[in-house]
């Protein structure tokens, strides 16, 4: 940074409205009183950092503590960046960089094994070791052609719930789901106080929340009318096992007043094969979610599991910290051991592109079509292809 007029420092209590102003700028928002309390309560002021201009602030940092649940089953506490932004009168001087080389120094020092975000653009964070590492699909259901297969299981079991009885339920499903579910999201009680909330100016122009509770799963949708008709927007369909999800989508084949159900799923969602038309989820649009980078290689590797045996030595490029280096990785009945190493590469990547791969869900063989993974022959690429798989697609389950 050239300009030294700018100081990077933690945030003080007083500094709030200031933060609420400049993402208000960059966001083109205006944060609500009741989003700023969301915030405040989400985020310890002693982990905001500012960037100041002759003591004014100017850019924001800040992170959340999170939790992440990784192949295998394994839950990390990890922190989740957000809330970013340089003011527009003092972009591309490089405080961006300033701001995350802090933050991220004390990732360092905290431990921390991996952190994630969600990006405004695609092209802000590969720079800092950051690959989009799970995605959604949005998809419409035409639903007056739904018809779900008679061998589709059908167990029932879903009752319609007024908010103040959904409110207890949906906690622990929600957990269950997320103990089973790579790239999910542990939700803070802050985050159900603000779903329950359910505000009207974050309700899209939609109506309030309706709530489908089935005892291992829920999906909750709001009415929405358009000049087609009316359209049931599942803000949250969680189904902690296979039945239950069955048991919703009955249901929710079955609104006949909608038209069109519109939903956010993985992308190995079961939808198409349980209904008799498989062609009816369009997907509409297709969008990364959480973004990995590792700060800690051998933590990472070895936290999840892997889908075979491996024995590979990785050159892990860092462009930002010092986390990369060359790594032994074995894996032996899908549990790893990493070491660093002297022994030359097999494969070489840059550190976005293992945080790409390391939830399970994008394919080595991809990075290598296109580049960005190096392997020393076809039989090292096939095994990293097949290791860093999961037993499902990640999936988030929320935004940050
Ligand atoms: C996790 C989140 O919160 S995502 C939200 C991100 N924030 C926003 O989108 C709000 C609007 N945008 C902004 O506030 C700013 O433009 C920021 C935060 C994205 C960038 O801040 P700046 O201070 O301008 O970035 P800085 O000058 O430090 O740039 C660092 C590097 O990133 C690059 N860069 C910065 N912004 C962008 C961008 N939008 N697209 C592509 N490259 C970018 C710079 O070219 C620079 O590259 P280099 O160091 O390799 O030469």
């Amino acid at each position: 940074m050239t300009d030294s007029t700018i100081a990077i420092r933690t945030a003080t209590e007083t500094d709030w409205d200031a933060v609420a102003l400049l993402d208000a700028h960059a966001f083109g928002f205006h944060p609500t009183d009741e989003d700023m309390a969301f915030t405040r309560r989400f985020a310890r002021t002693e982990d905001v950092i500012l960037a100041t201009d002759d003591d004014r602030p100017v850019a924001v940092v800040m992170h959340f503590a999170m939790r992440i649940t990784v192949p295998g089953g394994t839950q990390l506490d990890l922190p989740g960046v957000s809330w970013v932004s340089v003011a527009p009168t003092h972009r591309r001087r490089g405080i961006l960089r300033a701001l995350f080389t802090e933050q991220h120094r004390r990732f360092v020092a905290a431990g921390a094994p991996l952190s994630i975000l969600t990006a405004t653009e695609a092209t802000i964070y590969g720079r800092f070791g950051y690959g989009p590492a799970t995605s959604e699909l949005t998809v419409s259901v035409d639903r007056r052609s739904a018809r779900i297969r008679d061998t589709a299981a059908d167990p029932g079991g879903v009752a319609l719930v007024p908010p103040a009885a959904a409110r207890p339920a949906l906690p622990g499903i929600y957990d269950r789901w997320q103990a089973r579910t790579p790239g999910a999201l542990a939700r803070p009680q802050v985050y159900w106080d603000r779903m329950f909330a359910d505000l009207e100016h974050r309700r899209d122009d939609a109506s309030a929340l309706f709530y489908l509770v089935h005892a291992d799963g829920y999906a909750a949708y709001r009415r929405k009318h358009t000049p087609d008709g009316m359209v049931a927007v599942v803000d949250d369909l969680v189904a902690a096992t296979d039945e239950s999800y069955a048991a919703l989508w009955r249901v929710l084949a079955g609104m006949d007043l909608m038209r069109e159900i519109r939903v956010d799923q993985a992308a190995d969602d079961p939808l198409p094969w349980l209904l008799t038309d498989a062609r009816l989820p369009r997907v509409t649009s297709r969008d990364d979610a959480v973004w990995v980078r590792i700060m800690d290689v051998p933590a990472a590797l070895t936290a999840r599991t892997f889908a075979v045996d491996l024995d590979v030595t990785l050159e892990v490029n860092d462009p930002f910290l010092d986390a990369g280096g060359t790594f032994s990785l074995r894996v032996v009945d899908g549990r790893a051991t990493a070491t660093r190493t002297d022994a030359p590469p097999q494969a070489r990547l840059d550190l976005d592109v293992l945080g790409s791969l390391y939830l399970g869900g994008h394919r080595a063989r991809s990075f290598a079509r296109a580049g960005r993974l190096w392997t020393s022959d076809e039989a090292v690429l096939d095994r990293l292809d097949l290791a860093f798989r999961a037993d499902r697609e990640p999936f988030a389950g929320w935004h940050f």
